[in-house]
């Protein structure tokens, strides 16, 4: 009887203790988190935030119809580096250690920026220009009063047959008033004399050829007669030509500097002009008048403002706009004005601080004769010349200044104007030169 009460409180015990294992495992069921994939899907779906959006962001998109490509993402996740599996923000940031690690990733860099240029000015010729090649030919008849003079003098004298020594004097007191200079005449005379002997001439007609041989060869030289007036590459950049005008005053510069600009222009060539006569308004006014026949552009300086500024500035400003040539014309000077001839040396050097000067022209006036060639000498020694214009040829009788100029500078005659017109400049041609000379 006594072991009765014992079996009823183990009973109860056992009993209390099952239902205590059972309610526990009812309350672990409900708290546990399921791992069902749709249930997943919803949380990770769920937006963050409190369900805002940012949708109210500017969006530009180009105007017109709407494309497929449009639609695409600009940035693909498959092109971002960023995002190749790594933790992102927000995230477990800590990078496992045995995690793979990203590749340094060639990255394409944007091309440097084109620097800014400033648009050349275009070559809008507002009037026909006259093509270049046989000027000289064309402009024959303003050598006029040269011929005259020069070429059908000494063809009556030396066609009328065998010469006696008077004869000779007058040849030689005709090449003289035709300036050509005593060295050259002597030398002249000298080769007329040997080559009708040699070839025993006895014909006008064969007079005539060696005439016009012994003249041709007399005006011939090794140095190149082309104007330096094309651009060319400095570093793998392209820079203008830069040509220089000087003279005394009036020799005819800016008429020059005018005429050569129609030349480039009508070979398809950009131009500036520099007026670096800052003497005279009216000078640059007179250049902006041709600049504006050709289409070209005029970098000029204030009255009386340093002429060396204003021919840096042109060069400058042709560089940046990429233009085939800069012609700066400078003011005219005479030759015996110390002053002004250091000027001149000043404007050359300060245009070389950035650019090489590729052509210095001189321009001579033919009707000033042996002047010309005290002029040429000091100019030549002041600002190293490599060409020279002949000027106002038509004017004069005296076209024989030009074997005289080559000859004692050295420097060869590149163009001859014939002319008031803005066409009347035209390439010097030995051969072409004599026989218009000697053309009837
Ligand atoms: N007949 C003729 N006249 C010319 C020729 N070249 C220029 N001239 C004239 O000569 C005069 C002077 O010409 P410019 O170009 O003003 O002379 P410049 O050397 O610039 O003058 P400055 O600036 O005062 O030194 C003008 O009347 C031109 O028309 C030419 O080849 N033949």
């Amino acid at each position: 009887m006594s072991s009765t009460p014992w079996f009823w409180i183990v009973v109860v015990a056992v009993v209390v203790l099952v239902a205590v294992l059972v309610a526990g495992l009812l309350i672990a069921r409900r708290r546990r988190i399921s791992l069902d994939e749709s249930k997943a899907a919803d949380v990770v779906e769920k937006p963050k935030g409190g369900g805002y959006t940012a949708t109210g962001g500017i969006a530009l998109a180009p105007g017109g119809e709407k494309t497929e490509e449009a639609e695409e993402p600009e940035h693909p996740v498959e092109d971002r580096p960023e995002t190749d599996g790594q933790p992102a923000v927000g995230d477990d940031a800590s990078v496992p250690r045995d995690s793979a690690q990203r590749t340094v990733r060639d990255v394409e860099l944007p091309e440097p920026a084109e620097p800014a240029e400033t648009p050349a000015p275009e070559p809008a010729p507002a009037e026909e220009i006259a093509p270049a090649s046989g000027r000289l030919e064309r402009l024959r008849g303003r050598l006029g009063k040269s011929r005259s003079v020069f070429g059908q003098s000494l063809l009556g004298l030396l066609g009328a047959g065998d010469l006696d020594e008077d004869s000779w004097q007058d040849v030689e007191d005709t090449l003289l008033m035709a300036d050509l200079g005593a060295a050259t005449t002597t030398e002249i005379v000298e080769r007329l004399r040997e080559e009708l002997k040699r070839r025993a001439v006895r014909t006008s007609e064969d007079a005539r050829a060696v005439l016009q041989e012994v003249l041709t060869s007399a005006l011939s030289t090794d140095a190149v007669r082309a104007v330096r007036a094309l651009p060319h590459t400095v570093d793998g950049v392209k820079q203008p030509a830069v040509v220089l005008v000087a003279g005394v005053n009036g020799t005819g510069k800016t008429t020059t500097t005018g005429k050569l600009a129609r030349v480039l222009v009508a070979q398809g060539s950009t131009v500036v002009l520099g007026a670096a006569d800052t003497f005279r308004a009216a000078a640059a006014d007179q250049l902006q008048t041709w600049a504006e026949r050709v289409g070209a552009e005029v970098v000029r300086g204030k009255e009386g403002a340093d002429p060396a500024a204003v021919a840096f500035d042109a060069v400058k400003r042709g560089s940046e706009a990429g233009v085939d040539a800069v012609l700066v014309d400078t003011a005219g000077r005479l030759h015996t004005k110390t002053g002004l001839m250091d000027e001149l040396g000043k404007v050359k050097r300060v245009v070389e601080k950035q650019a090489k000067v590729d052509e210095v022209l001189l321009v001579l006036d033919a009707t000033t004769g042996q002047n010309g060639l005290m002029q040429a000498r000091v100019f030549s020694e002041v600002i190293d010349v490599t060409g020279i214009v002949l000027t106002k040829l038509d004017g004069t009788a005296k076209g024989g200044i030009v074997f005289q100029v080559q000859r004692e500078l050295g420097v060869p005659v590149k163009l001859v104007g014939l002319g008031e017109g803005p066409d009347d400049l035209a390439p010097f041609e030995p051969g072409a030169f004599v026989e218009a000379l000697l053309s009837n």
